[in-house]
């Protein structure tokens, strides 16, 4: 296992780039701590898979360097640099045995027979295929086919690090949570160092200890689950974690309160006057947000969509839209609303970034 650092990382495809756009991903420093379960969370296009190509080795970066452990391996090729990885797809032998598929990796590398035996078994009877070890892989079905790429990824202890591309995309999704807890399992077994890409953020949230979010090619938060929702670090990752997302309304700031339309909002505490001409907003989830008749800023509700145990409020302030999450049984009042934004959860946002 190794402790990955990306110095000064960056990279454009094209030869000659010239503004920040023409970059896939923008300069930053990351390190990904030996043994830590990171997912890397983002929309379509922002750059995840760039990322892990770069780290794999799959592809070198126009800027930067990338260190394991402190020694410098941004020009080597991916067979020097001792990663696992686990895509998409399945990437299985299918005239294969199961069990052959799982020792690949280890005859590979000349592990001795009994070792390979044993952690073939192990890995089996993780991933609950033990029955299936002496079938040929073609026929099974695509989950039990992904199944064997996860072992095959997972089945050698002596790994830099494993990356996993969007690996349940194929997957059930009533199997996808069980291969979800199982990695978890594993990843509390074996402490590799993991990266585990996704697009969706229940995957994100329920692998990783910690969670870096990208965003048109930058990483805007590395964080807990726990952080990204109390303090999302950029309105991105206030709108793209939680459901739905967190509000966010254009205001003005005057120490510790904002004015939102012709409306004062209490702030948790004073804020240093943000530079002019700046994009100043109020972030606040909608679980903070509390509707009723008695106190606080006049609303309109436009419509309540009920989900079970909370109901999702669409509301307007000074024709600006939010929403609230209300709890069964509590009263939505239809005309006369007004609201109140719990003052400790609301966060500030200059052009877009947390406001410290
Ligand atoms: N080989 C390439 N040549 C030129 N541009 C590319 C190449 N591969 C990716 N890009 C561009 O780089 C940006 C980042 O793409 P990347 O595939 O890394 O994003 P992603 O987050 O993995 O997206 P997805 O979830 O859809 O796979 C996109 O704008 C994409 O069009």
């Amino acid at each position: 296992m190794a402790r990955i650092e990306l110095n000064r990382l960056a990279h454009a495809y094209m030869p000659n780039p010239q503004s920040r756009a023409d970059f896939a991903l923008k300069e930053f420093d990351l390190t990904w701590d030996d043994g830590g379960a990171y997912a890397l969370l983002g929309p379509s296009g922002c750059g995840k898979t760039t990322l892990l190509n770069i780290i794999s080795g799959l592809l070198a970066p126009s800027h930067g360097r990338v260190l394991f452990d402190g020694h410098e391996v941004t020009g080597l090729p991916p067979e020097a640099r001792n990663i696992a990885q686990v895509f998409q797809f399945p990437v299985i032998y299918d005239s294969m045995t199961v069990y052959d598929n799982l020792a690949f990796p280890l005859r590979n590398r000349k592990v001795p027979a009994a070792e390979i035996d044993r952690r073939v078994h192990e890995m089996a009877e993780m991933l609950e295929m033990t029955r299936e070890l002496k079938r040929k892989a073609k026929g099974l079905t695509a989950d039990a086919k992904q199944k064997i790429s996860l072992g095959r990824g997972l089945v050698r202890d002596s790994v830099n690090a494993i990356l996993f591309d969007e690996p349940l995309t194929v997957i059930d999704p009533h199997l996808k949570w069980q291969l979800r807890s199982q990695l978890k399992h594993l990843h509390k077994r074996f402490a590799h160092t993991m990266i585990y890409v996704t697009h969706d953020q229940t995957e994100a949230l329920t692998f990783a200890d910690k969670v870096v979010v990208m965003y048109e090619g930058e990483v805007v938060q590395v964080g807990t689950p726990d952080e990204l929702f109390h303090r999302p670090a950029h309105t991105f990752v206030g709108y793209f974690i939680g459901s739905p997302g967190m509000n966010v309304l254009p205001c003005a700031v005057n120490g510790a309160s904002a004015r939102v339309g012709e409306h004062e909002i209490a702030l948790r505490g004073g804020y240093e006057p943000p530079p002019a001409g700046s994009k100043i907003e109020l972030g606040v989830r909608p679980e903070f947000v509390r509707l009723g008749r008695e106190d606080g800023v006049p609303v309109s509700v436009e419509r309540v969509d009920d989900i079970g145990r909370y109901r999702i409020v669409k509301a307007k302030l000074d024709g600006i839209p939010f929403s609230a999450l209300m709890p069964e049984g509590a009263e939505i009042p239809a005309d006369d609303a007004r609201v109140r934004f719990d003052a400790s959860a609301v966060n500030l946002y200059v052009d877009d970034h947390l406001w410290p």
